[in-house]
């Protein structure tokens, strides 16, 4: 703001100049006398009225606007790119914080589309915001000038610069509306292209490419349609201001030469404040055109922020203690409904896993497996019911506090495109070596030690360079490496040859005595080694017991024992 003041004042001062400096022209060529009224006035107040020294002060002045100018901009790009980062980062922040129920419910895409695009709007309509300000600045030393010289040409000029506002009233709403649809626009273009990168495989596998590209074609045009109209209604505001500005000035040069018999110095500089205040009034106007189109893109990200807020996960500062439990955890009567669902995905579940004992939940595809393994790792807070860490219910805080003691092999692994190193080290930033090397033979990855790049092998954008079974592996050596108190593996070694999960197999076992471990598979190995099976049906524990024990239940005859195995694990 500052530099704003000062860049108008060095303006309005120098335009003023120019009076005594034409006054000086004039009475050096034609009367070698000192005239005018403004450079005798100078000369009475013993200030020097040489043609020279005035025209050293104004290339003084310019000088001097020059560089405020440039730091003034320099200043507002600074100013935008830390803005944008800050929103940014409060966002991303915001939403890793939020409650994992509620962004269950959420588009991605539109996540993306506020972090990538709306802040980046946000950024470009504040740098617009800034440039009005300084515009308005400069427009109000013109007008002091203009004033000075003629406060009845600038009346005259202040009252058609109003009639022309309001003439363009309607291109400033238009402008919003505008910026709204835009908003619309990007936010579809984001799930567009997500989506097609997402499905890129199977569009080439089912011969799809052509209609992928006729909807990334069709919601280009959607997009570029709302730009070209935004365009439009710049370009033609534009037009429409030079065409009046034009009009209005020779309007005012005859109105101040034959009405009010202005001084030719004062209406040439009169001439040379309006001249430059039309443009600088129409860049104005179409400054404020791009902050009103940017504004749907703050309201957006403000609403998105702001639903972020109420759905936070509740956290405490110090929650970075890990827990670690010594006798059980237990869920007592523990119901989970998920938003817009009209059953619940788990009802009144009780069961126990004592500690450093394996469990293995089977049961069919939706009947309430992976919520079960969300809610035990507090990534869900249950409905109804208690989740007990030995005497320490699992709730508000606790919750973040409890994963950081908990490791997830997910069904679809998640990896960063990065070395095989740096994605292990994500599992606990302080493993050693020979930590790194144990934990990858524990998950049978050696495979990484024939790797031309060992641990330093780029894995690729998600994994790409690796195989399923592969990514598997270094997955399950991350969440070892984590040496969690409670380790959920869902369905983790669904992409592996019989004998890598033989292997496995195995390297948990050796883990039992040393962690609890629950494991979601219907694999019958698992099944067998496991000290408890629980058999879960339509959100509810329809079986509960040793693999031994639920063949009994379901008769001990050899056609049962393959029914169970092949219609219900
Ligand atoms: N994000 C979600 N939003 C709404 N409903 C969900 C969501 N996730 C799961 N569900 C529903 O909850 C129920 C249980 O799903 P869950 O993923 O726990 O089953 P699962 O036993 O793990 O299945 P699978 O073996 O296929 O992975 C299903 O009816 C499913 O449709």
């Amino acid at each position: 703001m500052l530099l704003m003041i000062l860049a108008g004042l060095t303006e309005g001062s120098g335009i003023l100049l120019l009076v005594p400096l034409l006054q000086s022209l004039q009475s050096a060529a034609v009367t070698h006398n000192v005239s005018g009224q403004m450079l005798q006035r100078m000369a009475e107040l013993g200030v020097p009225t040489s043609t020279s020294f005035l025209m050293g002060i104004v290339l003084l002045l310019i000088i001097l606007r020059a560089t405020l100018l440039y730091a003034r901009e320099r200043l507002s790009t600074i100013m935008q790119h830390q803005l944008v980062d800050k929103m940014r980062l409060r966002s991303f922040a915001l939403l890793l914080h939020a409650e994992w129920r509620w962004l269950t419910q959420q588009n991605q895409s539109d996540q993306a589309n506020s972090l990538l695009v709306d802040i980046n709007r946000i950024g470009v309509g504040f740098n617009f915001l800034l440039g009005l300000l300084a515009s308005l600045m400069t427009l109000l030393a013109y007008l002091i000038a203009a004033v000075s010289l003629s406060w009845q040409v600038t009346l005259l000029a202040f009252i058609s610069g109003g009639l022309i506002l309001l003439v363009l009233s309607g291109q400033r709403k238009q402008a919003l509306s505008l910026g709204q649809q835009l908003g619309q626009a990007n936010r579809s273009m984001q799930a567009t292209v997500q989506q097609s990168l997402a499905g890129i495989k199977l569009a080439k596998i089912l011969g799809q490419e052509s209609s992928f590209i006729e909807r990334f074609d069709h919601t280009i045009a959607t997009l570029r349609e709302q730009q070209l109209a935004f365009q439009k209604d710049t370009s033609l505001s534009k037009v429409l201001f030079q065409i009046f500005g034009a009009t209005l000035l020779i309007g005012y040069l005859l109105a101040g030469l034959n009405l009010w018999h202005i001084e030719v110095a004062q209406l040439l500089t009169l001439v040379i404040v309006f001249g430059r205040m039309i443009p600088l009034f129409m860049s104005a106007q179409q400054q404020l055109h791009h902050c009103l189109h940017a504004l749907p893109a703050l309201e957006d990200a403000q609403r998105l922020q702001d639903a972020y807020r109420v759905n936070a996960e509740p956290t405490k500062l110090d929650s970075h203690q890990p827990i670690v439990i010594g006798k059980q955890i237990q869920l007592k009567n523990v119901s989970f409904q998920y938003p817009g669902k009209n059953s619940p995905s788990l009802a009144q579940v009780s069961l126990t896993l004592k500690v450093h004992t394996t469990t293995a939940v089977i049961g069919h595809s939706g009947a309430g497996k992976s919520t079960l393994a969300d809610l035990l790792m507090g990534l869900l807070a249950a409905d109804s019911g208690e989740i007990l860490l030995d005497d320490i219910l699992l709730t508000g805080p606790l919750r973040r506090q409890w994963r950081q003691s908990v490791a997830y092999v997910p069904q679809e692994v998640f990896l960063f495109n990065d070395s095989i190193r740096n994605n292990l080290l994500w599992g606990n930033p302080k493993a050693s070596e020979a930590d790194l090397l144990k934990a990858l033979t524990l998950a049978a990855a050696e495979f990484v030690f024939d790797l031309p790049n060992q641990l330093d092998t780029m894995v690729g954008d998600g994994g790409v360079r690796l195989s399923g079974g592969e990514r598997q592996r270094i997955v399950l050596a991350r969440a070892l490496l984590k040496q969690p108190t409670l380790l959920i593996l869902d369905e983790a070694t669904s992409a592996l040859d019989v004998e890598n999960e033989q292997r496995i197999r195995q390297a948990i076992e050796n883990l039992h005595g040393n962690m609890t471990v629950l494991v979601i598979g219907h694999r019958l190995p698992t099944l067998e080694h496991a000290d408890q099976v629980i058999k879960l049906e339509q959100g509810s524990v329809v079986a509960q017991g040793t693999w031994q024990q639920l063949k009994q239940q379901h008769g001990g005859d050899d056609a049962s024992k393959k029914a169970i195995t092949r219609l219900n694990f």
